[in-house]
């Protein structure tokens, strides 16, 4: 009997989305539903959602023009006549007048009266949220590689502009980790905040952020809850950029240099936090990870686990199609979801697993296991 509901339940579902495909793809039916004043919105919404769809790319190069011309960040001060713009972009008056109307067209940038404009609600977005224009920046070597989508696919990832910003991808522990520090540190707060906001840390005594970076997670941990203890572990050069900066700073860190795959991970923690890790890394490796994550921690201890992940409802975009190519463009790694996740740390020996709602799951969803 469940399997005839089954049969049932699909048959249903194929038949209406026949039904819908139908409709959706015949041109009368287009026209008739744009002129339906019932159906005219539903229409609108929908052709402005291709367009956007076929459109994207334009978009985010106009977006890179505004970061990278200096056009944002002169608006963000004050409104700028065009004449004045031309020297913030460095464009002939032609060139900055077309800049300036697509960047209004996208609300990045606004009419302010005459020839003067401002900063638009999308500008100003865009430059209050920490690491968005360094993130826009960075695209430029993904969309290098996205240049051949079809090819990237066929040779199974990586070997691109992307795969050499981040070494580790492919194998290697060597190469200049300097830019991608510096790009996740940028780009951290934001995760941290979701982090913070969704999970009670405060509870805990001694937090190890494995693959931590340059630490800047963990600053944010100490600005939250400063009578933790605070420990890292990352390949040696960036465990030292992580020592030097909190020394610098006069803060206490105790960096620990070595390879997850390799080396063991330092015990004692009793929360071990990995922040944009797994997702980096293949099926094989994530396994080997989470193990020695297993065996670092006491029964009972806490491994946190935060990144965007894959399905999650309202960011699926997020999830299987920008993380999907950017992983695939940088040589290992994919997306995964909360189910795949869990059942993995399952096999790799933790008792329990949850996951805990976040305010912005597209930037970072969380899930708590207990060791
Ligand atoms: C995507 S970054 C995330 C950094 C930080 N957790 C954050 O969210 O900003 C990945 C980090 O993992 C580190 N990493 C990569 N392979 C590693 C390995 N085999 N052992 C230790 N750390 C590694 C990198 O050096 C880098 O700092």
């Amino acid at each position: 009997m469940p399997d005839e509901r089954a049969d049932r339940a699909t048959t249903l579902r194929d038949r209406w989305r026949d039904w819908r495909n139908g409709l959706s793809i015949n041109p009368a039916f287009q026209r008739w539903a744009a002129r339906f004043p019932l159906t005219r919105p539903v229409a609108r919404r929908r052709a402005q959602a291709l367009f956007d769809l076929t459109a994207g790319f334009v978009y985010s190069q106009i977006a890179y023009a505004c970061v990278t011309s200096g056009l944002l960040d002169a608006l963000a001060k004050r409104p700028h006549s065009i004449s004045d713009l031309e020297r913030v972009v460095d464009l002939d008056m032609a060139g900055t007048e077309r800049l300036v109307k697509a960047a209004v067209a996208l609300k990045l940038a606004e009419p302010a009266g005459g020839d003067v404009f401002a900063l638009g609600v999308e500008g100003a977005a865009l430059l209050g949220a920490p690491g968005v224009a360094a993130m826009i920046e960075h695209h430029r070597l993904l969309y290098a590689d996205l240049a051949d989508p079809i090819g990237l696919l066929r040779r199974g990832g990586g070997g691109g502009a992307l795969s050499g910003y981040w070494p580790y991808a492919e194998g290697g522990e060597g190469g200049t980790s300097g830019p991608y520090s510096g790009l996740m540190s940028a780009s951290q707060a934001m995760v941290a905040a979701q982090v913070l906001e969704a999970y009670p840390i405060r509870r805990h005594q001694r937090v190890m952020d494995v693959g931590g970076g340059d630490g800047t997670f963990l600053r944010a941990v100490a600005g939250h809850a400063p009578q933790l203890a605070l420990a890292l572990f990352d390949l040696p050069p960036v465990a030292e950029r992580a020592r030097a900066r909190f020394a610098a700073e006069g803060l206490a860190l105790e960096a620990t240099g070595g390879s997850f795959f390799t080396d063991s991970l330092p015990q004692g923690a009793d929360i071990i936090t990995l922040v944009r890790i797994l997702h980096d890394h293949d099926d094989d490796k994530a396994m080997i990870l989470l193990r020695a994550i297993r065996a670092a921690l006491e029964p009972g201890r806490t491994l946190l686990i935060a990144e965007p992940m894959a399905q999650v409802s309202g960011c699926e975009r997020v999830g299987d199609a920008y993380f999907g190519l950017y992983l695939l463009a940088m040589g290992s790694g994919r997306p995964r979801s909360v189910a795949e996740i869990r059942k993995m740390l399952g096999v790799a020996g933790f008792t329990s697993s949850r996951e805990v709602r976040t305010p912005l799951p597209m930037i970072a969803s969380l899930i708590v296991a207990r060791a």
